[in-house]
């Protein structure tokens, strides 16, 4: 067995981009490819699955963007719109690993390296989650065991809770702080991409990487 066989990664997308306007940003061309494909292609190479949380309405779309590229699954919300809490949720069901990195669609800058450790980190405990301000948990950039975080969402959703943070409090997780995540990536991998400016801008900065 590789060491690498318990990882699996979920991609959150089932969002409306309503801040992005009338198309759906998980699939909008960035730079020559589409935004949620780079970030699978990003993941690709750190785990052994990739599953992709969105509504039943963006699956053409998605495969369309995914289309010769590495293989992943899908992972529909049975009801949509509850927020990206229950779409972590209803990825990791779909997750076959026992730790599982969830990203945002809209993080085109994430760094496979910052996700290879923060699974180290989480080892032997229910997640990982960067944390670069002493404020913020960068919880769509984080590492969960798959299901103990599962039930910690069916706990907040049952307690009416919808917050991203709120599965935490029933969680053992370790801290990944700014000085340890700038070990492993620059800061640019939580940047997360809503309106049509910030997606011309990071468009920009991939081509000129590129
Ligand atoms: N499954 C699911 N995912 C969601 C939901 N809302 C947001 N997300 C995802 O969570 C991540 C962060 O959300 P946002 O940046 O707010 O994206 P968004 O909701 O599509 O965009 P806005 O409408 O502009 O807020 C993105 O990957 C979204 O696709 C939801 O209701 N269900
Ligand atoms: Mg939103």
């Amino acid at each position: 067995m590789s060491l690498e066989s318990d990882r699996s990664a979920v991609v959150l997308a089932g969002g409306h981009s309503t801040r992005f306007g009338d198309a759906d940003k998980a699939v909008a061309d960035l730079a020559g490819t589409p935004m949620l494909r780079r970030v699978v292609d990003r993941l690709d190479s750190i785990v052994d699955e990739v599953v992709v949380n969105c509504r039943e309405d963006q699956v053409p779309a998605i495969e369309d963007a995914l289309a010769g590229g590495p293989a992943a699954t899908f992972a529909v919300d049975p009801v949509p719109d509850r927020g990206p809490m229950a779409g972590i949720m209803t990825g990791l069901r779909a997750a076959t690993g026992e730790y599982a990195a969830v990203v945002a669609c809209d993080m085109p800058f994430v760094d496979p390296a910052l996700i290879a450790h923060c699974f180290e980190r989480a080892a032997g405990r229910e997640a990982a989650v960067p944390r670069v301000d002493d404020q913020w948990f960068q919880t769509t950039q984080a590492v969960y065991r798959t299901d103990p975080m599962i039930a910690a969402c069916e706990r907040a959703l049952k307690r009416g809770d919808r917050r991203i943070v709120e599965p935490l409090s029933d969680l053992d997780y370790a801290v990944v702080d700014e000085d340890e995540v700038r070990e492993y990536a620059s800061l640019e991998t939580f940047e997360n991409v809503n309106t049509r400016e910030e997606f011309a801008a990071a468009a920009e900065r991939l081509a000129t990487d590129s």
